[in-house]
């Protein structure tokens, strides 16, 4: 779910900072959500100064987004190999910037844009994934729903274990459309609410296992460091 507590002004301050942290002639992965939106603008900035970069997008707002900026686009399966047993002779993704709906002690909700199965990928391929939020989505402990994507067969089903799991599944929907989201992927989003997250890799875990499941939100253990803009324009790096 979107956390909608942060300003403009903290989310440019830790998008912007990022986008500065972009060297020539490497592969950037380029997040989803309002915040990623200020790095990705900022890159683009920097490639109409003559930055040399090459863009791996995380949803089709991301790739749409960094067209109009002029960033240059590579798919995945160009930067890591494609070819049975060629996986990961690539050149690989050198550093991801990404959003995130909350965060504690470096490890993050994500999917309040329905985006987080390809932000896993991308996020994770890349040497160094840098997180851009605001102040308001740093908490002690994780609590929001995680989003869930679903084949869409298995909506009831995963319900169902959500529930064995002391979870309540929620279909997501939009207010702009009739009947439910659709990921970029063709699935469907369930919103899984536990309360307090605990032990957010064992959570991940038994989310991960599900028939059906698509992907889930929980990303542990993978960001590198977490970039926390604030209303003043500062930014704290935190967990690097
Ligand atoms: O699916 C969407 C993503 O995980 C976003 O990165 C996340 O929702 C944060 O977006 P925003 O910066 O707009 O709060």
């Amino acid at each position: 779910m979107k956390r909608t507590g942060g300003t403009d002004a903290a989310k440019r301050a830790a998008g912007e900072t990022a986008a500065e942290l972009v060297d020539d002639g490497t592969v950037v992965g380029l997040g989803t959500g309002s915040t990623a939106a200020f790095a990705i603008r900022a890159i683009g900035r920097r490639v109409d100064a003559g930055l040399d970069v090459r863009g791996v997008a995380t949803s089709f707002a991301a790739r749409e987004l960094a067209r109009e900026c002029g960033i240059p686009l590579v798919e995945l399966p160009d930067v890591t190999g494609v070819e049975p047993g060629d996986c990961g002779v690539g050149a690989g993704i050198d550093l991801a910037i990404d959003g995130a709906d909350q965060v504690a002690d470096g490890d993050l909700i994500k999917g309040g844009g329905a985006a987080h199965a390809r932000e896993k990928l991308v996020d994770d391929a890349a040497d160094r994934f840098v997180v851009v939020v605001d102040r308001s989505k740093v908490t002690e402990t994780l609590d929001d729903p995680v989003p869930v994507e679903v084949l869409p067969d298995a909506r009831g089903s995963v319900a169902d274990r959500v529930a064995d799991l002391g979870g309540e599944a929620t279909l997501r929907t939009a207010d702009r459309k009739d009947g439910p989201v659709v990921t970029d992927n063709g699935n469907l989003v369930v919103d899984c609410a536990f309360g307090r997250i605990d032990d957010p890799d064992a959570l991940a875990t038994r989310l991960s296992v599900l028939p059906g499941v698509v992907e889930h939100g929980l990303f542990v253990g993978i960001a590198d460091e977490v970039y926390v803009g604030d209303d003043g324009g500062d930014v704290d790096v935190r967990w690097g």
